[in-house]
C-alpha cells in the first residue's frame, strides 16, 4: 500500500474490500429489542491468532490507535479481542463510552491486570494514585485533587513553572545558535527534558539539570528506566505468571527499573524534607512534598505518589508540546491568529500568570485541538469488578477490561467534520451537536487525570513563551535576536526534527494503564501533509 494513502482512505479501503470478501459489518443478528442483551460469546472480534499476528507482524503494536479505527470499521463499535490471557472488550462509539463511564461506580479500576501493581506488592513499596484502588484510591485522591486541581493551588505552581520555561527558552536558543542552519536538531527531546525539569519543580522544588549543557548521569539513568519499565510492561503483563520462573529476564528488568525510579524520586524528596526541616517552611511557593508533609501524610506513602506523578507528567506534556507546535508550523494563519491573541491578553508581561493565559480562547483551542488529534493516552479502560454491565446490545461479565477507544471517537467525522484537520476554531464555537464523549484526552469523573490543571498551565505557559521565527526554521535563517519577553510565537518548525525524536522513542503500551506505555504509534514522525488538504 503506498505510504501516501492516509488513514481514512486506508479504512475506506479495508470496508471496501471486506464488503466485497462478504463479510458483514454488523453481524446480522436480531436487534437486542427483541431477544435480550447479547452475550460475550456473539461479540464479534479478530480470533486470538490473528489478533497476535496483526499485533506481532503487522506492527500493530506500535499502531494499536489505528487498530481501533480499523476495528470499528470492521466490526461495529464493540468488538473483544484477546492478547495472551488478556481478552478486552474495545467499545468505540462516544455514546457507549458514556454508557460505561455512567457505571464504573464510586471507586472506578482502571485494571485488574497491572504488573505495576505486582512490583509494589514484591518489594513492599505503597501504591500511589494510578495503582491504588478501592478507599486507598479514594483517600490519595481527595487529597491530591486538592493539592493539584485546584486553581489556586495550580497558581502556587506557575513560579517555579515559569523559571523552567525561561530555562528552556534559553537553551533552544543556544542550540539554535551552535546549528550550522540555525536549527534545533532534536525539538522533541528537549520538550521531554524540559516536562521531566517542570514536574520536579512542582514535587520536589529539584532543579535536575536536564535543561543545562551536559545532563546529569542520574537524569539519564532515570529516562532510560523509564524507557525500559514502559517497554517491559506489556512483556510482563502478557507473560502468564507461572512463565515469570521460566524466562525471568524481563519480570528482573522490570523491576530494576522501577528500583531506580523509586531510588531517584526517594533520594529527591528526603533532600527536600531535609532542607525544609532546616532552614523551615518556605513561606510561598511550596512544592508538592512540602504540601504532603504538612498534611502528615507517611513518608512511604509520599514516595509511592511522587514516583507515579513523576512519571506521569514527564512525556504526557512533551508530546503535547511538540504536535502543538508541529501543527502550529504547518498552520501559519492560525499561528499568527495566536500571536495577535497572546500579544493583546498578555502585553509585555515576562512571565503571564495562569489567570492572563486563560484569557487566550485560541490557545486552549490549540491545545484541544492538539489532544484530539494526537491524544497521549489513546485509550483508557475500565474493569466494572461487581456486576455486569450493559454496553449497547451487549451484557458485559464483571471484571471484563473494557477498552475505551477514544483515538477512535475522536477522529469520528460525525462527531468532527474533517476530523484528520488541525482545525482549532471548532473549539470555540458552541457545538449543541458534539458529543461531550467524543474527546476525552484527560478521561472524565472521578478517576480522570489528577495532573490536567498542572499540564495545562505548563503547556500554555511554555506555548506562549517560545519564540519565534529564526529559532526552529529551517528555511529562514536566524538574525540573532534577545529573547522578547513574550512570545511573538512565529515559528516554522522543521518537521524533520520533531521526525526525529519521536521516532526514536516509539514503544508498545498496554491499553489499561493511563500513563504507562504510551503507545507510541500516533507518535510516529508526522509526514507533512499537503496543506491544501485541510
Ligand atoms: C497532556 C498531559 C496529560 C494527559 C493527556 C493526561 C491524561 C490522563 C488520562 C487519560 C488519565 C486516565 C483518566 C481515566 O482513567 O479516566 C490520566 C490519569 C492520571 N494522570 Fe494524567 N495526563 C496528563 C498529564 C499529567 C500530569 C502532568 C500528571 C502529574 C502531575 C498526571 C497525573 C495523573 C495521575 C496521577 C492519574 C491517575 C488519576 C487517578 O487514577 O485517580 N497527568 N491522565
Amino acid at each position: 500500500m503506498p505510504q501516501s494513502l492516509r488513514l481514512p482512505a486506508r479504512v475506506a479501503l479495508l470496508s471496501r474490500c471486506l464488503s466485497e470478501l462478504g463479510v458483514p459489518r454488523q453481524p446480522s443478528v436480531p436487534p437486542a429489542a427483541t431477544r435480550g442483551p447479547r452475550s460475550l460469546a456473539e461479540m464479534p472480534g479478530p480470533s486470538p491468532a490473528a489478533f497476535l499476528y496483526d499485533l506481532l507482524c503487522r506492527g500493530g503494536l506500535r499502531r494499536l490507535h489505528e487498530l481501533q479505527v480499523e476495528g470499528r470499521a470492521r466490526y461495529g463499535p464493540v468488538w473483544k479481542a484477546s492478547f495472551g490471557p488478556i481478552l478486552t472488550v474495545h467499545v468505540a462509539e462516544a455514546g457507549l463510552i458514556e454508557q460505561v463511564l455512567r457505571q464504573e461506580g464510586d471507586f472506578p479500576v482502571r485494571s485488574h491486570l497491572s504488573s505495576w501493581k505486582d512490583y509494589r506488592v514484591c518489594r513492599g513499596h505503597a501504591c500511589g494514585l494510578l495503582t491504588a484502588e478501592g478507599e486507598e484510591w479514594q483517600r490519595l485522591r481527595r487529597l491530591l485533587g486538592r493539592l493539584l486541581l485546584r486553581p489556586r493551588a495550580v497558581e502556587g505552581y506557575a513560579g517555579p513553572v515559569a523559571d523552567v520555561v525561561g530555562d528552556l527558552l534559553r537553551r533552544l536558543q543556544r542550540q539554535r545558535d551552535r546549528h550550522p542552519q540555525h536549527l534545533v536538531p532534536d525539538l522533541a527531546a528537549e520538550f521531554y527534558k524540559f516536562g521531566l525539569e517542570g514536574i520536579s519543580s512542582v514535587l520536589f522544588a529539584s532543579r535536575l539539570g536536564c535543561l543545562e549543557q551536559e545532563v546529569p548521569r542520574d537524569t539519564e539513568t532515570f529516562i532510560r528506566s523509564i524507557n525500559t519499565m514502559f517497554v517491559m510492561t506489556l512483556l510482563t503483563m502478557a507473560m502468564p505468571k507461572p512463565l515469570h520462573r521460566l524466562f525471568p529476564k524481563p519480570w528482573q528488568t522490570f523491576c530494576e527499573a522501577w528500583d531506580y525510579m523509586f531510588a531517584f524520586a526517594k533520594g529527591h524528596i528526603d533532600r527536600r524534607v531535609a532542607e525544609v526541616a532546616e532552614n523551615g517552611e518556605p513561606a510561598e511557593q511550596m512544592c508538592l512534598t512540602d504540601h504532603l508533609v504538612r498534611e502528615k501524610v507517611p513518608m512511604k506513602t509520599i514516595y509511592g505518589n511522587v514516583t507515579e506523578l513523576l512519571l506521569a507528567g514527564v512525556d504526557t506534556i512533551s508530546s503535547t508540546l511538540s504536535w502543538s507546535l508541529y501543527e502550529l508550523a504547518r498552520h501559519p494563519a492560525v499561528q499568527a491568529a495566536l500571536h495577535r491573541e497572546l500579544a493583546a491578553a498578555l502585553g509585555t508581561g515576562c512571565s503571564p500568570s495562569a489567570t492572563a493565559l486563560g484569557k487566550v480562547p485560541l490557545l486552549r483551542a490549540v491545545v484541544k485541538e492538539t489532544l484530539r488529534l494526537y491524544p497521549v493516552i489513546p485509550a483508557n479502560a475500565r474493569v466494572v469488578p461487581d456486576r455486569d454491565i450493559r454496553v449497547g446490545d451487549y451484557l458485559v461479565p464483571r471484571k471484563t477490561l473494557i477498552t475505551l477507544c477514544h483515538y477512535a471517537t475522536s477522529r469520528d467525522a460525525r462527531l468532527f467534520p474533517a476530523p484528520d484537520s488541525f482545525r482549532p476554531e471548532r473549539w470555540l464555537r458552541r457545538d449543541a451537536a458534539r458529543h461531550p464523549f467524543a474527546s476525552l484526552p484527560f478521561g472524565v469523573g472521578k478517576r480522570s487525570c489528577v495532573g490536567r490543571r498542572l499540564a495545562e498551565l505548563e503547556i500554555h505557559l511554555a506555548l506562549a513563551r517560545v519564540r519565534a521565527t529564526p529559532l526552529l526554521s529551517p528555511v529562514v535563517p536566524s538574525r540573532p535576536q534577545r529573547p522578547s519577553p513574550v512570545s511573538p510565537l512565529r515559528l516554522s518548525v522543521d518537521p524533520a526534527a520533531l521526525r526525529g525524536a519521536a521516532g526514536a522513542r516509539r514503544w508498545p503500551r498496554p491499553p489499561h494503564d493511563p500513563h504507562p506505555a504510551r503507545p507510541r504509534g500516533h507518535h510516529q514522525p508526522p509526514v507533512p501533509q499537503p496543506m491544501s488538504g485541510d
